[in-house]
């Protein structure tokens, strides 16, 4: 009875073993293709088991779009209470919070992402992104990986727009916010407890402490995961305490000045926003170059539209100018939509049951998405099908120009940053990073293919990210499109 839910709710999936479901076969498989081996085999709604806690795979846009747009459809399952690491401290953060207290938080956390608050931070957005242009040395005969470079421009940009640090991680490989991101990154979520865990929640309430036990006692010890990350964002909470800043335009700022957090929930979710932001942002910048290399004609059409967009400003820009950028946009949307960054992140569970008529390979199925069980969206699925998209693996950022009209069933699949209530909060953010970076770095150079640019880019699949595996290498070909200008300041 324990592993039969899916099958009595009409969910098709591969057969659980009694003990542990489909845990180990799960584990063995990088977790997309997982998922796209099962939607292949059972369809667009299939489940499995994580040990004995059952998982629903969601590739059918209009279901998914039902749930993310219900009110009973808030909360974000964690596979483990509290998430893979145990440390009561993340229990604070945005993720891990039930309903009420997400509601309330996300209402805080919302405020600094305003498009004034964004105005504000695009200035520290422009002075790192000139960081970045400086490491950028124009050769036509030398090949250089952008990804590390994205890495640690990403790092930098979230240190100064979320804690309202000074790090100078671009220039000097040993900066004290790198290493500490770096831990925070290689901690391992394989655990034999955690297996134990996943297989057996019926005794939850003993493992539970021990495995909190276990994670306090490695802090003690000196080997925490994430010790320093932590230590330094409790500093700049306390810095900021005792040299108030009250036009800063960071997150921090927005947090402290709610009256609302306590100290360990400001900092824990400045980590969180870490944890969010890093792999995804610098990733997404990392396909979308990697995809301009490939692609010289879509290149070409975005120097084109730089160039007619600021050449009445002599090349600088400013936050007027992000939203005209049509053709970049399309660009973005189209990498981001065969390269979702955030890959298996986008779950749910509601407090009602939604009952369901789909079809499939013509046939017209039944199902119900039962109350209180983790439904997972299957991006990359939705975002790669050929049922949905006319030749998926093509880059074709027409699909995203102005004039042309995505079906209903598109729209509702085009979600790189999720959607409903709980869509992603950096998502302007994002916007803005991607943008204020990829027009300078165009309008200074022409990214050519060099012998190292792969044909098919190779990715690692990780718990919830997808991002490149090998980097993403080309040539910066100096052709600035306005040989006077100096800086893009916004
Ligand atoms: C290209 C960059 C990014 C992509 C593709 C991306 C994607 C996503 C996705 C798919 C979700 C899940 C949404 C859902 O469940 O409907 C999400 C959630 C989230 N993202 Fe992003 N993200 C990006 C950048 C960022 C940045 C820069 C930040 C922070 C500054 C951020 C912070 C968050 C947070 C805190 C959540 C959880 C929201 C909640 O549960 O209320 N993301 N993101």
């Amino acid at each position: 009875f324990r592993m039969s839910i899916l099958q009595r709710h009409g969910i098709p999936g591969p057969k659980p073993n009694l003990w542990w479901g489909n845990l180990f076969e799960y584990l063995k498989t990088p977790n997309v293709e997982w998922d796209s081996q099962l939607v292949e085999k059972y369809g667009p709604v299939c489940g499995y088991y994580m040990g004995a806690k059952p998982v629903i795979l969601l590739a059918e846009p209009s279901l998914i779009h039902t749930i993310q747009t219900n009110h009973d459809f808030l909360d974000r399952p964690r596979r483990v209470p509290g998430g893979i690491n145990p440390d009561p401290k993340r229990a604070k953060m945005l993720g891990n919070l039930g309903v009420s207290d997400w509601k309330n938080l996300r209402g805080i956390l919302d405020k600094a992402f305003s498009p004034q608050k964004l105005k504000g931070m695009s200035h520290h957005v422009a002075a790192l992104v000139n960081v970045f242009m400086s490491r950028i040395a124009p050769n036509d005969d030398v090949s250089i990986n952008f990804y590390p470079l994205y890495q640690d421009l990403t790092l930098d940009l979230i240190g100064k727009t979320g804690f309202g640090l000074d790090s100078d991680i671009q220039m000097n490989p040993n900066d004290e916010l790198k290493k500490a991101v770096d831990q925070e990154f290689s901690k391992s979520t394989g655990t034999f407890l955690l297996k134990l865990f996943l297989c057996f929640p019926e005794i939850q309430c003993v493992l539970q402490p021990i495995r909190v036990l276990l994670e306090k006692a490695k802090h003690w010890m000196g080997f925490g995961g994430h010790s320093e990350l932590w230590n330094l964002g409790r500093n700049a909470v306390l810095q900021r305490k005792n040299q108030p800043q009250a036009d800063a335009t960071d997150l921090l700022q927005v947090m402290l000045d709610s009256g609302r957090l306590d100290e360990t929930s400001i900092v824990a979710n400045s980590v969180l926003f870490f944890e969010a932001g890093f792999e995804t942002l610098s990733a997404g910048l990392a396909f979308i170059t990697y995809l301009m290399i490939k692609h010289p004609e879509v290149q070409e059409d975005v120097r084109n539209e730089i160039r007619d967009i600021l050449k009445g400003s002599g090349g600088k820009m400013d936050c007027f100018h992000l939203k005209q950028f049509r053709i970049l946009d399309a660009a973005i949307q189209e990498a981001l939509r065969m390269f979702p960054p955030q890959t298996t992140f986008i779950g749910r569970s509601g407090s009602s049951a939604i009952h369901r008529e789909y079809s499939w390979k013509g046939q017209q199925l039944k199902c119900i998405i039962p109350a209180n069980v983790h439904v997972q969206v299957g991006l990359y699925q939705i975002l790669n099908s050929d049922e949905i998209w006319e030749s998926p693996r093509r880059y074709n950022p027409d699909r995203f120009q102005p004039g042309t009209t995505l079906n209903q069933e598109q729209s509702f699949a085009f979600q790189p940053f999720g959607n409903g209530k709980r869509m992603c909060i950096g998502k302007k953010y994002a916007d803005m990073a991607l943008k204020m970076l990829l027009v300078p770095l165009l309008s200074k150079y022409k990214l050519v293919r060099s012998d190292e640019t792969e044909d098919d880019i190779s990715v690692i699949y990780k718990t919830a990210t997808m991002t490149p595996k090998k980097g993403v290498f080309g040539k910066p070909v100096a052709d600035p499109l306005f040989p006077e200008e100096e800086l893009h300041d916004v």
